[in-house]
Order: structure tokens, then sequence, then C-alpha cells
């Protein structure tokens, strides 16, 4: 499971948890202009946008699970077993294979708008990007500074839905996530007025009872109500700090501890959660085991290069002692 956001203060901010019981060897990674972007089916990219995201780099090949690119325009993949359909290629149409679609969109868009046009074309193949790799069933949410899509290719072909509340976290398919909100629109962050009964008499013996009834379990429906509720109502100062701090709480609202989700002889953890700063391309994280925040700047690389820079992630807890 896993839960993304797009956020805006001074700065426009994207990112994502990564829930998951095993990881593979994913690695903040730099994709520079002139890197050659090869597809199975459309023409390469040559030169296209820079990248910034998490990767499993394979055979020399950036397998992006969330990135943004130079223009801000920012995208994540998430799990979607069950209804994710990805399609044979065919003669005509855009066939882009589920692995290369986050490089192909990146690559060469600067707005939510134009990806939409774009993708009236788009079928997403089922091409594997290798035996090791075969396609994991995604959808995926596309975001720049102004607004979201998600984008789920499911049997009845490729769906693209208005993202108004800028959140994706899993199944099911996200008409049903919309319209599952409209269960709680009475929640408030303010206290609440006794509709009950005029019978009894209510006590607002807690700050906070606006809100009762929001899910706090780590089902997918229940973290995009939770992660909705956090980030709509969010407030935080303008600079860098007051804004990465306050994105991180708001995927801490629905982050995954061990133990409470079993899987097997394993349990989800929050193996990483991100915050990229789209218009600076820093990109931020935590691990796990690591509370401390660690950046990775695309601007400090050669932009112009044709190799990419992975950074592995720093998953050891940083402690600061004070004697
Ligand atoms: C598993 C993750 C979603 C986390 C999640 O939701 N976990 C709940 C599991 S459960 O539903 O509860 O059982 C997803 C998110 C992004 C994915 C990578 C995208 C690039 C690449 C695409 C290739 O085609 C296959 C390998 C590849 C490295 C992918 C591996 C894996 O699929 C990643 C990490």
């Amino acid at each position: 499971m896993c839960t993304a956001a797009n956020y805006v203060a001074e700065d426009h901010y994207f990112g994502r948890n990564l829930d998951l019981e095993y990881s593979y060897h994913e690695a903040v990674t730099v994709t520079p202009r002139n890197f050659p972007f090869e597809f199975r089916n459309v023409p390469a990219q040559n030169t296209h946008h820079a990248l910034i995201g998490m990767a499993t780099v394979a055979d020399g090949y950036p397998l992006y699970y969330d990135a943004t690119n130079e223009k801000g325009l920012s995208m994540a993949g998430l799990n979607f077993p069950g209804n994710a359909d990805y399609k044979p290629v065919s003669e005509d149409g855009t066939n882009i294979a589920s692995f290369e679609f986050i490089p192909w969109v990146l690559g060469q868009f600067e707005t939510v708008a134009e990806v939409r046009d774009a993708l009236a074309d788009v079928r997403i193949v089922d091409t594997a990007f290798s035996a090791e790799f075969p396609p994991s069933p995604l959808h995926w949410i596309i975001s720049d500074r102004t607004q979201s899509i998600s984008v789920e290719s499911v049997a009845e072909g490729l769906k693209v839905h208005d993202n108004p509340i800028q959140v994706l976290t899993n199944n099911p398919t996200f008409d049903i996530q919309l319209f599952n909100i409209n269960n709680y629109m009475n929640l408030s962050i303010d206290p609440p007025e006794p509709h009950f009964s005029k019978e009894i008499d209510f006590d607002v013996y807690s700050r906070g009872l606006g809100a009762v009834g929001l899910p706090g379990d780590l089902s997918s429906m229940s973290r995009f109500v939770k992660a909705a509720f956090t980030k709509v109502n969010s407030v935080s100062g303008q600079s860098e700090s007051e804004a990465i701090s306050q994105f991180f709480h708001i995927l801490g609202s629905v982050e995954q501890q061990r133990g409470c989700v079993r899987l097997g002889d394993k349990y989800e953890i929050t193996i990483y959660s991100s915050c990229c700063n789209t218009d600076k391309g820093v990109y931020y994280y935590r691990t796990y085991e690591n509370s401390q925040i660690t950046g990775v700047d695309m601007h400090k690389e050669d932009l112009d290069g044709t190799g990419l820079a992975s950074y592995p992630l720093v998953t050891e807890q940083q402690i600061l002692m004070k004697n």
C-alpha cells in the first residue's frame, strides 16, 4: 500500500509513502537531459527534461516509482492489484509499457493539461521490462502546482480522473475512492454541534471531537480519507523547513508501523516517505529507521550530461547526542 500527495505552500511539493514488506534497492536517481530514454514501441527521447526521483536502476535504466521533472511536473506509481489491466501492443495509438510511463510523461511534458491531451492516444501495454521485472499492477497520480489527475488502465480502457483531493492510495478504483469521501462530509476541524437528539445533553469533553469517525486503520480506502482530511485542512508556514515538516506530517498520518499489517512471516512498513520541492528540484526523504530528513538536489548534478546519478538511501537512524 502507498499514499501520495500534492501540496502547495510558497513552493510546490509532491511526495509519497512507499509501504511494502521488502525493498527493491531503490535509490534517489537523477536522469540528466541527454540520457537516452529508449522506449519499446515509440521513438526514443534522446534529449528531454531532467528527472529526479526514487528508482531501481536495472541494466542502466531507471525504473522510477515516483519522480519530478525540472519543470515541476510530478508523478507516482502506486499499487493497484486486481484492477490494473495492461493491454497487448496494438498497431494504432501510442503504446507505452507500464515501466516506461513515468519517463515518457516527465521527459516531455510541463503541465497536467498537456499530459491529459496526450493521454487521449495512449495505451498502457503489458510489455515486461525483463523476466526479473514483470509488469507491476499500478495506477498513477500526475500533478503540477495547480492540479492533479489519476490515471488508471483498467479492463474498459485508460481512465483519466480529475483528482481534486490531490491524494492517491490504492484500491478500489479512483471513482469509488472519491465517492466514498461523501460519507465523511460532516467531519470537521471545529468542535461538533449536537444534532443527535435534543433529549440528550452532550459534552464536548475533548479537543478533536469534530473529526470523530475519521478512519484510523491502514486499509487503502481508510488511508485515502485520512490523508485527504489531513491534507485539505493542512496549515503550514511558507518557509522550506515549515512546509516540508508539514508535508512529512501529512504522510505520517497514514504511515505503517511494523506489526500492524501481517503479510505471511513479514509485516508491511513505510519503507520511505518522500517530499520533493518541485520548484527547486530537491528530493527529500526519510526511511523507516532514519527519521532524519536527507536531501538530494538535482541542480547540483550535471543536468546536460548523459549518465544517471544514483544516491543509495541512508537507512540508519541519525541521532544527535547532546552530552
Ligand atoms: C510495490 C510498490 C507499491 C507498494 C505497494 O503498494 N505495496 C503493497 C503490496 S500489496 O498490494 O499490499 O500486496 C511498487 C510501486 C512502484 C513499483 C516499481 C515501479 C518501477 C518498476 C516497474 C517494473 O515493471 C517492475 C519493477 C518496478 C521496480 C516496480 C516494483 C514495485 O511494483 C513498485 C516498487
